[in-house]
């Protein structure tokens, strides 16, 4: 493995061409402080499904946090709880019920908790402060309308300019995301586009509104290794322009390195570590870490857009049945009899900076 002059750490499954640019440092208060957030999904028949259990995590501002973790952690439900986009599970019967806090520093320097504001000033947050790109835009563009007009309303709603007077900004956003000849783009329909490019347009829309939190959800897993690079080099070039915070999800280690800042990774609806990127990759002090990050997507893992990391023995337990103690004992090499499988464990502090949920992590840290 490789340095690169920045700290960050070149893998074999790390996307080429993408090499990490200078971000503003984090400063010191944070943006978004996250305690003990818990999502319970309720269903009408049928016990609790308890998604996410005490998530508790600092953003700063500029700084880009990489959240990691198998399928069903509970990364995407976390994301959603945070921008109040939860609904209902399809045809479950199933609701959530948020519990925690979400302390986050509008641009007009209020604090409030996004976890219990109502739903017309969150949305006013979703459209000014925090926006959301994910995995497929396809999704989240709408098909009747043009790429022109979808960008432009967001500036209609955010800045109160006429559709008129949008036309210009809207070109300047498509430029600024590496789109050529946006005077033709806007009056094109999504489908018109390739999915890189409607990847970009998502980015444009999201960054129309200045955010100073842009959540992304595997935003490039559906895209050609290529593109998916160019898009994590655009992404860090606007957040060294606008000094924004970025959450990334992603099941590609190889674009965690690049693109991180600090990683909290997810097991089973728990952060099991939080460090920053060189610490948590190099070091991993919790074991279900350390195998995720030596389970690294080769390069030819990603050109087969391999969407999840390589497995590891056993499975993510349902929630509903979670094992006692800590959750990844089932699977777990290190794993004892007594301290691994009684109590459920809290975060310890390994370094002010870098937490880890296991009994064992002072033993592993000496191997
Ligand atoms: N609307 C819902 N109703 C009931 N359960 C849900 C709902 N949404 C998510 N879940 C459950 O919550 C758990 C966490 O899901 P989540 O989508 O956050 O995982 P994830 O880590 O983002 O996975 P992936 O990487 O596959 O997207 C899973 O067990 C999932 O089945």
């Amino acid at each position: 493995m490789t340095k690169s002059p920045t700290g960050h750490t070149a893998f074999p499954g790390a996307v080429p061409g993408a090499a990490p640019e200078a971000v503003p440092g984090p400063a010191s208060a944070p943006l978004l402080s996250v305690r003990k957030l818990a999502v319970t999904f309720t269903q009408s028949s049928g016990p609790d499904i308890p998604a996410v259990e005490g998530a508790s995590f600092d953003v700063r501002p500029g700084e880009t946090i990489a959240l990691v973790g198998e399928s069903s952690s509970g990364k995407s439900v976390t994301a959603m709880a945070l921008m109040g986009l939860l609904s209902s599970g399809s045809g479950s019967g199933a609701g959530p019920v948020i519990t925690g806090q979400a302390l986050f520093r509008t641009s007009d320097e209020n604090t409030v908790d996004l976890l219990s504001l109502p739903e017309p000033a969150l949305r006013a947050i979703r459209g000014r402060d925090i926006s959301m790109v994910f995995q497929d835009p396809m999704t989240s563009l709408n098909p009747v309308l043009t790429i022109g007009e979808q960008i432009s309303e967001v500036l209609m709603t955010h800045d109160g300019l006429s559709r008129r007077q949008t036309r210009a900004p809207v070109i300047s956003l498509l430029t600024r995301v590496g789109l050529r000849n946006p005077e033709d783009l806007i009056s094109r329909y999504p489908f018109q586009l390739s999915g890189g490019m409607r990847q970009r347009v998502m980015i444009a829309i999201a960054l129309a509104c200045r955010p100073h939190l842009l959540i992304a959800d595997e935003p490039t897993t559906a895209l050609d290794v290529t593109v998916q690079a160019r898009i994590l080099t655009l992404l860090r070039q606007l957040q060294a322009e606008t000094g924004m915070a970025i959450i990334f999800i992603t099941h590609n280690i190889g674009v965690v390195a690049q693109i991180a800042d600090r990683v909290v990774v997810m097991y089973s609806g728990q952060i099991v570590e939080s460090a920053p990127v060189r610490d948590a990759l190099d070091t991993p002090l919790m074991p279900y870490s350390r195998v995720l990050f030596r389970t690294v997507p080769t390069y030819e893992a990603v050109l087969a857009r391999r969407r999840h990391l390589p497995t590891i023995p056993g499975h993510v337990p349902d929630p509903r049945h979670r094992p006692q103690g800590c959750t990844f004992h089932p699977r777990c090499t290190h794993f004892v009899h007594g301290p691994c499988d009684t109590f459920r464990l809290s975060p310890e502090h390994a370094t002010p900076d870098h937490e880890v949920r296991c009994a064992r992590w002072r033993e592993i840290a000496r191997d």
